[in-house]
Parts: structure tokens; sequence; C-alpha cells
């Protein structure tokens, strides 16, 4: 269905050159006109782009000369760091609720008030038969970050009031999406199994009184059992995963389209489409696949120093996908360290302790501390480099029996609470359309009819 006619397909070549040649942009013409590629300063720092009270991504310190020294990462949620919540939630509640509240509300929850949040998101926990029929059931793709964009979209039809971007009607869809994404994530996950790959077909509705974490779990698992420790490191991961800043990938697309004033869920399906990207969250797929290539083209992987020469490869762009990208590694912002990362390779290890997996987590471990040194060489780079939240999330999520097709969309189920919190504030402010400028670096050419070109 998707190819070229026979005669483009002979002249096809042709066009892709001409594509190359037209497209390519002299790269020195970017320090000329001091053009912040990827909108980041000389120094790596990213261009100040706007103003956020959702959350905080510190990497540096400054002192008062203005020097700043690299530093462990920390994530502030309104204020609030996020290890402190999720070390000091001593009773074991289920967090992503409770930060999800946090991030459109900017506070956290007394126990009333989150109890009656939760009972609201439990009520959204629904979905029409005809939306599952017709929409999730309809031509699954493999990668199901499209088929959740897709979902997405056509909630727009099933909204009576879909266009209005007044606060509470914006507020009343992101609920209705916060709540209702880990069913259609599910969904069409076994949607895309049953059709493409002829497996059983299974189609269970949540459990309102469950969290988000235990819902995915009891949804997607033939026998609907889960511990409590695969659940609450569920909840954690979505809590690390909620938030990141104005200026990442997703929730700058997010701000981007919303201030262009067009619907919440046309906001969210760009922001999706950002996300799938293997440089932003489509990563955690990526290391999973990069660790089965490394496992089937490394010699020896035990042995160090194949290990470095494989990674070496890699970056090379002479093994795996050929980007020259070990993913998992390095990070727009974060210097000495990304603090999802450090926490949850702490419940990697537990898990894999408790699964029986201590070798494996040892291989992440190993390929962790060669990359880092290995991508220092090769690039010159601005900071030290660090394991990123991608690295270990893979890892953890197959410890609990979560297929790899779900590792992107449940980012997304994620941070769907912080898209959310960065539309209504962008909304809230009425921003202004965004509209940045490009330098025109062509030249001007005189028209000639077809017949004389
Ligand atoms: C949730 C998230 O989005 S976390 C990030 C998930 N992404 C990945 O894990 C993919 C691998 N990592 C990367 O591609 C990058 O580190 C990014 C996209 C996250 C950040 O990229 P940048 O902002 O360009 O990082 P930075 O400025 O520190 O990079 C400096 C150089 O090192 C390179 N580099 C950074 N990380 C890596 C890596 N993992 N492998 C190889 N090279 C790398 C960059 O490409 C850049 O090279 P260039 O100057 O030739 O363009
Ligand atoms: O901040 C970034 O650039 C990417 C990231 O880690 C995230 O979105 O979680």
């Amino acid at each position: 269905m998707m190819e070229l006619g026979a005669e483009l397909d002979e002249k096809f070549a042709g066009l892709v050159k001409n594509c190359m040649v037209s497209g390519s942009i002299d790269q020195g013409l970017y320090i000329k006109y001091d053009v912040k590629r990827g909108l980041r300063d000389s120094d790596g720092r990213g261009v100040l782009t706007g103003l956020t009270e959702v959350s905080d991504v510190v990497a540096m310190e400054e002192d008062g000369a203005g020097i700043r020294t690299p530093i462990d990462g920390k994530l502030y949620f309104q204020g609030y760091d996020v290890e402190k919540m999720i070390n000091g939630n001593k009773k074991k509640r289920f967090l992503f609720e409770e930060a999800t509240y946090l991030l459109l509300f900017g506070e956290l929850p007394g126990a009333e008030e989150l109890e009656s949040f939760i009972k609201i998101l439990g009520s959204l926990r629904e979905l029409s038969g005809h939306f599952v029929r017709d929409v999730i059931m309809k031509s699954p793709p493999e990668n199901l970050m499209n088929a959740l964009q897709k979902c997405i979209v056509l909630l727009y039809s099933y909204d009576e009031n879909p266009d209005d971007v007044s606060v509470p009607n914006v507020l009343r869809q992101s609920l209705q999406l916060i709540a209702k994404m880990p069913m259609m994530a599910v969904y069409s996950y076994y949607a895309y199994r049953h059709f493409q790959l002829n497996k059983t077909l299974v189609v269970r509705p949540p459990k309102k009184e469950l969290s988000t974490a235990e819902n995915i779990l009891y949804m997607l698992r033939k026998d609907r059992q889960y511990t409590e420790l695969e659940a609450c490191v569920l909840d954690i991961a979505l809590v690390l995963h909620a938030e990141h800043g104005g200026g990442n990938n997703s929730t700058f697309t997010n701000h981007v389209v919303t201030s262009s004033g067009t619907d919440t869920y046309s906001a969210v399906a760009a922001s999706m489409a950002s996300l799938k990207g293997p440089k932003h969250g489509g990563a955690n797929l990526k290391v999973m696949q990069m660790f089965a290539d490394l496992k089937a083209n490394c010699a020896d992987y035990a042995d160090e120093g194949k290990l470095a020469e494989y990674l070496q490869k890699i970056l090379d762009r002479e093994a795996f996908d050929r980007a020259g990208l070990i993913y998992g590694m390095g990070h727009a912002v974060y210097t000495n360290s990304d603090p999802r990362e450090v926490m949850l390779k702490k419940y990697a290890y537990r898990l894999a302790q408790e699964k029986g997996m201590e070798e494996e987590f040892r291989l992440y471990d190993t390929v962790e501390r060669i990359a880092a040194k290995l991508i220092a060489q090769k690039r010159h780079l601005f900071k030290p480099i660090c394991a990123n939240v991608d690295f270990y999330s893979g890892l953890v999520y197959t410890m609990l029996d979560i297929p790899m097709e779900l590792f992107t969309p449940i980012f997304a189920i994620a941070r769907i609470s912080g898209w959310s919190a960065h539309r209504l504030e962008e909304l809230v402010n009425r921003g202004k359309i965004i509209r940045p400028a490009y330098k025109y670096v062509g030249v001007h050419k005189d028209y000639h009819e077809i017949s004389e070109r």
C-alpha cells in the first residue's frame, strides 16, 4: 500500500539526492549568525524560553561570581524534592496520584483532598464499548506510542466540548486523559498481540479502587496478580517520569502547540509524537534493543575489554542502529547524575535480587560505567556525562513482566500529568503564540516559466 509507483521508484534515488543537497545548510553559518542549535547556548545551557512553577531540574551550582559547578541532579515538583517525597512516604501509600495532584494544583493534598481526587480519577477510568471496538481494536500498530496517540486524537470525537480551551474544560479533559491512558495503552497492547500476532485478546476493565500502578498490572497480567513490591516499584517509576520542567522536548512541544490555541487532544498527541523519539522517551525501548544487540554481537560481554570494543563501535556508528548513540546515557541538563536514574537503579537492584537477575543488573552497571568514559573521550562534552532515567527503566519493567511494547507508553501514562500541568500553566497565563525566528540563508532567485527551465 505504501510502495511508490514504478516511475517514481526509478527517479527516487535522484530525488533523495536533491533533497539532501537542498536541505543541507553550511554548518559554519550557525556560528556566524550565533544560532543556538537545539536552543542550546554554546556552553551547553538551554536558551531561556519560558517561566514555570511546575518543576525545577537542577544540575549545576552557581557561586556569587557566576561560576557554575556540576552537582548531583535534583528534581523538584512544585518546590518539593521528589527524592524526599518518595523516601518520606513511610506509610507506603501509592504516590502517583498524589504527585499528579501536586503538579496540577500546586500543593500537596491533605488526606481528604487526596481521597476525593483518587475517587474522581477512579470514576473516570472507563471507556465506552464503542471506543474500544471502533478505535482501539482497529489497525493496531506495533509501536504502541502510535496506537496511544491515535486513541488520544480520536477521543476528540467522543468529547461534546472538545475545542473549549477554558481552564475548567481543559482540566476536565486532562483528568479524563490521566485516568484513561493506562486502559488505552494496555488494551492497545492486547489488540496488537491479537490482531498482529494471533494471541489471546484480553480486555479487562480496571478497578476503580486501585491505584494507577496497580491497575496497569491488574489489567495486564493474565492471572491479575501482583506483589506489593511490584506495584510499589511501578508507582515510583510513574512518579519519577511524571514531570521534567518546561524545556524537555515533549513538554516544550506541548507549550508550543498549546500557545496556538488548539484543543487538548491535539496538544497531547503532539507531545506523544515527541516522546516517542529515541532521543527522548523512546530511549527506554532502544536501551533494551541495544542490550539484546550487545548480547548477540559482543563476543564475550563478561570481558570488560570486549564490552568496551562493542560500545566503541556503537559510538563509531559501526554497531547497533548506527546512530552513534549509547542509549540511556547523557542528558541535556543533568551533569553528575540524574536523580531518577539513581533511584530507579536502587529498585532495579532490589528486584534483580528478588528475581535472580543479579547478573543482568551487573551487566547494566558495567555498561553504565564504561559508556560514560567512552562518550566523554569521543565527544566534545561541556559537562560530565551520566546515565539518564531511561537507562534502568526498561530493566525494571522487564522484571515486572511488562512487555517492551509498553515501555514508552508507560512513560506517557506518567508524563501526561506534567504535560497537563504545563498546558494549564500556559493557558492560565494566556501565553503569546510561540513563534521563534529562522534566518533565511538561501538566495532569492528569478522565476522562470516551465519551458525556460
Ligand atoms: C527522558 C529523556 O529524554 S532522557 C534522554 C534519553 N535519550 C537517550 O538516552 C539517548 C542518548 N542520549 C542522547 O542522545 C543525548 O545525551 C541527549 C539527546 C539526551 C542530550 O543530548 P545533548 O543535549 O546534545 O547532550 P550534550 O550537549 O551533553 O552532548 C554533547 C555531545 O555528546 C553527544 N552525546 C551525548 N549523549 C550521548 C550518547 N548517549 N551517546 C553518544 N553520544 C552522546 C551528543 O550527541 C553531543 O554530540 P555533538 O556535539 O556532536 O552533537
Ligand atoms: O529533560 C529532558 O530534556 C528530558 C528528560 O529527562 C525528561 O523529559 O524526562
